[in-house]
């Protein structure tokens, strides 16, 4: 009973508008999908994220009903949707789908293919649901249209009025932007994530891209071989990435190989805590080039020591490259010869040869086990 009387613990918490648990699923004795569990709540995005072959599309097929799992549970608003007993047909989930390849039905005009997937309702009804869907993709224009007369962009927008158009709870998404031209492509992506937010659609999207998962995720989704190793808003997945392949999976990673004496790793950059690394233990100490501050020589020094940035190491430059935003900066090191990456905003393309000194911004160093 909390303060005005009121008795919390009787209230029934709103299930999760998608919600999986420990899914797997084998081909041919090789574990794709290995126990995955995760829930989106309405009107949230969540993109599952990972390279090519990590098992994205296997799990979204299984949501779909289009795969069957070997165990897990799928569940729809609490209620119990697949597993390895009871399985409801694809058509009763109540799931919109989006692909790359949005096949649209060549045949059919615009209209046509939008009312496709509309079962119930009087012909007036369904003509006025395709006039509201098309309007609010602003495609008004093509209603009596073919798809072969529409720009990849637009069909795209067909696709997507299509898959709403029965009002789906969920909407699973595989690389559905992944066919449309650059310049299209941030204007598509959230103008379909504004409508879906909208409509308060649950979306789980499959992507290989991080750019992609940063700019539409409320919450990402990090695959690695068929399981998620991390899961949480991109923030947090970007700075606090749980492995150097999570983070490299983001980003450019530079890395330096230490050995742990005293709970310390000496490296040619200074003391680094390594706070649970046992002695003797070999870590790799990851940093991302915009994290690696450069100053020019001063007659054979470097800046001095501080706390935040460590001491100074000597490089050289080998190859300097304008990005657009920033500039890339490769130097050899001193110490091993080995390469480290720098990113400086605007333009800094110091001559092939050029010495320098690079000192690390601490506070965005990760320490992991090598
Ligand atoms: N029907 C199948 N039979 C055998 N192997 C399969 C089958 N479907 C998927 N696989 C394998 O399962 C693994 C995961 O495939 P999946 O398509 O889920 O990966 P993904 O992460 O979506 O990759 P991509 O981004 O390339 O589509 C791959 O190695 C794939 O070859």
């Amino acid at each position: 009973m909390n303060s005005i009387g009121f008795d919390e613990t009787r209230v029934t918490p709103v299930p999760p508008r998608l919600e999986v648990k420990n899914l797997m699923r084998s081909f041919e004795g090789r574990t794709v999908v290995n126990d995955i569990s995760f829930a989106i709540q309405p009107g949230q995005v969540t993109c599952l994220l990972g390279p090519s072959g990590c098992g994205k599309s296997t799990t979204l097929r299984m949501i779909a009903g289009v795969e069957m799992q070997d165990s897990g549970e799928i569940y729809v608003d609490g209620a119990l949707v697949c597993d390895t007993i009871f399985r409801l047909p694809p058509e009763r989930r109540e799931i919109g789908l989006m692909f790359q390849d949005f096949a649209l039905f060549p045949h059919l005009s615009v209209a046509d293919n939008v009312a496709f997937g509309l079962t119930s309702g009087s012909k007036a009804e369904k003509r006025a649901r395709v006039e509201e869907l098309l309007e609010r993709v602003d495609l008004m224009r093509f209603i009596d249209g073919y798809p072969h007369q529409l720009s990849g962009g637009e069909q795209q927008r067909v696709a997507l009025a299509r898959a709403l158009a029965p009002k789906p709870k969920i909407m699973l998404m595989d690389e559905p932007f992944s066919g449309l031209d650059n310049r299209l492509r941030d204007g598509i992506r959230d103008e379909t994530l504004n409508i879906l937010k909208e409509q308060d659609t649950a979306v789980l999207l499959v992507t290989h891209e991080p750019e992609e998962a940063m700019r539409m995720a409320d919450e990402i989704a990090l695959m690695r071989d068929g399981r998620i190793v991390q899961h949480g808003a991109p923030y947090n997945v970007y700075t606090r990435p749980v492995d150097r392949a999570a983070l490299a999976f983001f980003s450019d990673a530079n890395v330096l190989h230490a050995t742990v004496e005293g709970a310390l790793a000496q490296t040619p950059f200074g003391q680094f805590l390594a706070p649970g690394h046992p002695d003797g233990t070999m870590v790799d100490i990851v940093f991302r080039p915009q994290h690696v501050r450069i100053d020019f020589d001063r007659g054979g020094t470097g800046p001095k020591p501080t706390a935040t940035d460590g001491t100074a190491a000597r490089g050289v430059v080998q190859r300097a490259r304008f990005m657009g935003n920033e500039s890339l900066v490769e130097f050899v090191m001193d110490y091993d010869d080995s390469i480290l990456r720098a990113t400086v905003p605007n333009v800094f393309l110091p001559k092939v040869g050029t010495v320098m000194w690079l000192t690390i911004r601490r506070d965005k160093c990760f320490v992991f086990d090598a």
